[in-house]
C-alpha cells in the first residue's frame, strides 16, 4: 500500500515524516500521474485557497474530486479539512473544493485575533487519552449531513463543544494538525482505514 501526501502547497513533508515513522510507503503527490500511483491520500495543513488555486493550474482539481468520490481514503488535517468539505464559509469566491465530506466548514472560524490556539480533544474512535490539539488559523465543522460521524470535539475554552474532527466512510478530516505534535494516533487511525479498504477492493 502506497499513501500519498498532496504536495501543492502546506506542511506536506511532516506528514510524510509521520507516516514513515509508521512504516508505510509515503510519498508526495503533486500530478494526475502521481495520484494514479497511490492507494490512499493525505491533504496536508496550509492555506486552501492557495491549494485550490495550484490544484486547478496542476490539473489536479477532477482527478481529484473523481478519486475522493470514487473510494480512495483520504485524511485531511485543517486546510485539508477545508478542501474536503462541501460546503465552505468564508472562504474565497474562487475557491473550489474536492468535497467528499457532507459537511459546511467556517474558514479560519477560532478567531481573527487569534492565530493559534491549543486545547484538548476527545477522538472517540481513538483510545489513549484526549489529544492536545494544535489549531492554527483552523477552520471548524458547523454542520453535518447524516452519514457524517462526528469523532471529536474541542473539549474546554471559548470554542468549547465545536466539531473538530470527523468522518465519512472512507475519509477522515481533522481541523487540527496532529503532524506537528508527534502524536501519531491519528495517523496511525487512516493507515488502518487505509489498509481496511485495500482488503475490501482486493478480497
Ligand atoms: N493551518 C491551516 O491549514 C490553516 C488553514 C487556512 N486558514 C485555510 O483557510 O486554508
Amino acid at each position: 500500500m502506497i499513501i500519498g501526501v498532496l504536495a501543492l502547497q502546506g506542511d506536506t513533508r511532516e506528514h510524510l515524516h509521520a507516516l514513515a515513522e509508521l512504516d508505510v510507503i509515503a510519498r508526495p503527490v503533486r500530478r494526475p500521474d502521481e495520484l494514479d500511483s497511490v492507494d490512499a491520500l493525505v491533504i496536508p495543513g496550509g492555506e486552501s485557497t492557495a491549494m485550490s488555486k495550484l490544484a486547478i493550474e496542476f490539473g489536479m482539481t477532477e482527478p481529484l474530486r473523481k478519486r475522493i468520490a470514487g473510494g480512495m481514503p483520504t485524511y485531511g488535517s485543517c486546510a485539508g479539512m477545508i478542501m474536503l468539505a462541501g460546503t465552505i464559509l468564508d472562504g474565497r469566491a474562487d475557491q473550489v473544493p474536492f468535497g467528499g465530506i457532507d459537511m459546511t466548514v467556517r474558514r479560519n472560524a477560532f478567531g481573527r485575533q487569534v492565530d493559534s490556539f491549543e486545547g484538548t480533544v476527545d477522538i472517540s474512535d481513538i483510545e489513549g487519552g484526549p489529544f492536545s490539539a494544535v489549531f492554527i488559523r483552523a477552520p471548524w465543522v458547523e454542520e453535518v449531513g447524516p452519514d457524517v460521524r462526528v469523532l471529536g470535539r474541542v473539549n474546554a475554552g471559548p470554542a468549547a463543544g465545536r466539531i473538530v474532527a470527523v468522518r465519512q466512510q472512507h475519509l477522515l478530516a481533522t481541523a487540527f494538525h496532529p503532524e506537528l505534535t508527534g502524536d501519531l494516533r491519528v495517523h496511525r487511525y487512516f493507515v488502518e482505514m487505509a489498509r481496511e479498504a485495500g482488503q475490501t477492493t482486493e478480497g
